[in-house]
């Protein structure tokens, strides 16, 4: 099952992020793929201010992991660099804690993932038109995108 929705501004990617962040529980984990300028960061930022985050969230391109603490802690991880190193970072924790989770270039770390996840597409199709494509591994996701696109 997969869930499409078409985005037509910044304002309505702005607003799906919010949406989907209400509805956010401890220890829920999503995975966001987009190329360049798709605008993860921008739905990242929408997610961190709907969990309650006053912190201004930037890439953690260079730091593979950034901690911020709201309603709910979020941890928005960059595991790109990752793919090619030895660091442990201690998945279990990170993914079963507290924390909502946040995984920018994740199938580079697929067999690391847990099962149960939401996984968001960003499609850039011009300037500001985007198709968002949320694909729910698992019943707990399953339920939360049925909430968000009734
Ligand atoms: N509907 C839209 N949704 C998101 N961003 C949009 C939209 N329309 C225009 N934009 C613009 O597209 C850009 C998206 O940049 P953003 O940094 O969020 O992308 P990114 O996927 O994180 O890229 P990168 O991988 O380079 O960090 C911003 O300049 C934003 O203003």
């Amino acid at each position: 099952m997969k869930y499409e929705r078409m985005i037509n501004s910044e304002q309505e990617t702005k607003a799906l992020a919010e949406q989907l962040a209400v509805r956010l529980h401890a220890g829920d984990i999503l995975t966001l793929e987009g190329d360049l300028g798709a605008g993860k960061t921008t739905f990242t930022k929408s997610v961190a201010k709907g969990l309650g985050i006053t912190r201004n969230v930037n890439s953690p391109t260079f730091t593979i992991l950034k901690q911020y603490e709201g309603r709910l802690p979020l941890n928005h991880l960059d595991v790109y660099r990752l793919a090619d190193s030895d660091e442990d970072l201690g998945w279990d924790e990170l993914f079963y804690g507290d924390a909502v989770s946040i995984i920018e270039w994740a199938h580079l770390i697929e067999e690391d993932l847990p099962a149960e996840r939401l996984a968001i597409q960003i499609l850039r199709l011009d300037e500001n038109a985007r198709k968002f494509t949320f694909m729910p591994f698992g019943k707990r996701y399953e339920q939360l995108c049925e909430e968000l696109f009734e």
